[in-house]
């Protein structure tokens, strides 16, 4: 014992040597911000300054609250050691904790083996062929989304947050769980709103200090609240799956009886047979998400486990990919420019098709509308900061600051990407900045709203695929008007979303 105590003082007495050498606000102007009015008042205002004051000031830095230290990076060229260094990969128990409350044990919130394993077997199911599977549910989706849209094509102002929210939700419901979800024509109010309902009570979490304190939190009713909505959202991932087994069952039985039973039909069924049998040969080698994990739930994964998974991506995914169409609705609105000329871009891939399906080859060609969505990822990473825990010391190579292991970075894709020395007039919407020639000249590290290395996002070319899909057919469709009325007011939780909506107008072109 008194070996393994000594060991534990070396090693605090190492940590920080090291930690103490980064600069950062000191003590005084740090309770000071905390406890004045703007904070008080409102906690998240604590968020604000972190990112927007501190990382700005200290590109490589540390803020202390009580006994927690967060090493600070901003500096482009110290993420690199963090993002792909293997050994800095984990999540720090801070974030894990938080993360539990809202999405159970998933990807997000698991290190190690069982990260290991979990990915091993959810990362097929973002392969290119079956992301190919996936643009004809972006695509229908994004049809019923104009439709809904079309209501409001009058010149008027009016909130597009709860279509854009539920258009996103039909796609990630669809294609990850394999069963109808229609949110945006009948909207199922329970599933819905319970999602996010979870999510708010877990960014509430975020926004207050006295709660990152994992004591004072488990005793306080905040968290018997966030628990029972995880406990919910289980529950209706559970519809999903038993919907999902009963369908797989329907299908099953058609197709064999369409073998068994020749009618006049029968060529038909045999041709249907034999395709799903003989599908392309890369799809043999995956399944689709669901069926991949309720596959592994046969062999070795717990069915809880299959239901955090379940709730992981579809926080994961409809909540940003929402909050990104919010803010390219916004930013074109501003930018009429941009508008025509992405229209310009269209006119080429469905003049030339004579038909707005989007397709993988139709989505590939739309190189203009793929540098608004990268532009607008810039300008407003729905993600603006994620963290890691330091697995050993780690120089940096901007100065000869070492981040000492054990230590939990912060990483803010938002204060990266308005550093003026990577991206002149920060400020300014500028698609152009994503062009090829401009993008090759830019640090690869300048560009990170996915994150970077082994824990970088695993829906980002599902993300970007149905981005493009829903923004070239709005495009397309409407020409959009920014409310002049209206500002969006940022809400700093875990993800970056408005506390006012996101107000514009449409005309039907
Ligand atoms: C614009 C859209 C999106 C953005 C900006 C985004 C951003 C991010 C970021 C920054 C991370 C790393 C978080 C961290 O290290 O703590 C992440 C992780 C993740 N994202 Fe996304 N994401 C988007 C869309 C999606 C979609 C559509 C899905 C799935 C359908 C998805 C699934 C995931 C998963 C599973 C992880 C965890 C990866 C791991 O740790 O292994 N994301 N995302």
């Amino acid at each position: 014992l008194p070996q393994a105590l000594l060991a534990f003082v070396r090693d605090w007495l190492h940590f920080r040597k090291l930690a103490n050498r980064f600069p950062g606000p000191s003590l005084g102007p740090t309770i000071a911000r905390l406890f004045d009015s703007g904070f008080v008042r409102d906690p998240m205002n604590l968020l604000k300054w972190v990112m927007d004051d501190v990382m700005y000031r200290y590109p490589a830095g540390q803020v202390m609250l009580g006994p927690l230290r967060f090493i600070v990076l901003s500096e482009v060229n110290d993420l690199k050691s963090f993002l792909t260094n293997s050994k800095n990969q984990s999540k720090p128990k801070l974030m894990v904790d938080f993360g539990f409350y809202c999405l159970g044990r998933g990807l997000i919130t698991i290190n190690g083996s069982e990260w290991d394993y979990h990915h091993k077997i959810l990362e097929p199911t973002f392969h290119r062929s079956l992301l190919k599977e996936y643009v004809k549910v972006f695509d229908q989706n994004s049809d019923v989304f104009i439709e809904k849209l079309s209501e409001h094509a009058n010149d008027c102002a009016f909130d597009v947050k709860l279509l854009t929210e539920t258009l996103e939700f039909d796609i990630v419901v669809e294609t990850l769980f394999g069963v109808p979800s229609n949110q945006q024509t009948n909207p199922e109010k329970e599933l819905f709103e319970y999602i996010l309902k979870g999510q708010t009570e877990l960014s509430h979490r975020v926004r207050c200090l006295w709660f990152f304190i994992e004591g004072i939190y488990k005793i306080s009713s905040a968290r018997r609240t966030a628990l029972k909505y995880l406990n919910i959202g289980r529950s209706l991932q559970d519809t999903f799956v038993q919907q999902r087994k009963e369908l797989l069952r329907a299908r099953a039985e058609s197709l064999w009886q369409k073998g068994n039973f020749k009618d006049e039909n029968s060529q038909e069924a045999t041709n249907d047979a034999t395709r799903e049998a003989d599908a392309d040969p890369n799809k043999k080698q995956f399944s689709t998400f669901i069926d991949a994990l309720l596959q592994e739930n046969e062999r070795s994964i717990s069915y809880q486990s299959v239901l955090d998974e379940m709730l992981t991506f579809l926080m994961a995914g409809f909540d940003t990919t929402s909050i990104t169409l919010q803010f390219a609705l916004y930013f074109l609105a501003k930018n009429p420019l941009v508008q025509e000329k992405a229209l310009g871009e269209l006119q080429n891939i469905f003049g030339s098709a004579g038909s707005t399906e989007v397709t993988p080859d139709t989505l590939q060609r739309m190189q203009y509308v793929e540098m608004i969505v990268k532009e607008t990822l810039r300008m407003h990473p729905p993600v603006f900061f994620y963290s890691r825990k330091a697995g050993v010391d780690t120089p940096l190579v901007s100065s000869d600051l070492v981040v000492p292991a054990g230590a939990t970075v912060i990483i803010s894709p938002r204060t990266v990407h308005m550093d003026p020395k990577l991206y002149p007039d920060p400020h300014v919407f500028d698609p152009e900045r994503f062009s090829p020639e401009n993008s090759a000249k830019r640090h690869p590290f300048a560009f990170i709203p996915f994150a970077m290395g082994m824990r970088a996002c695993l829906g980002r070319k599902f993300a970007m695929l149905s981005l493009k899909a829903v923004i070239s057919k709005i495009i397309w469709n409407f020409r959009i008007l920014p409310d002049e009325t209206y500002e969006p007011e940022l809400l700093w939780g875990l993800s970056m979303v408005t506390s006012n909506g996101m107000r514009i107008k449409l005309l039907k072109r």
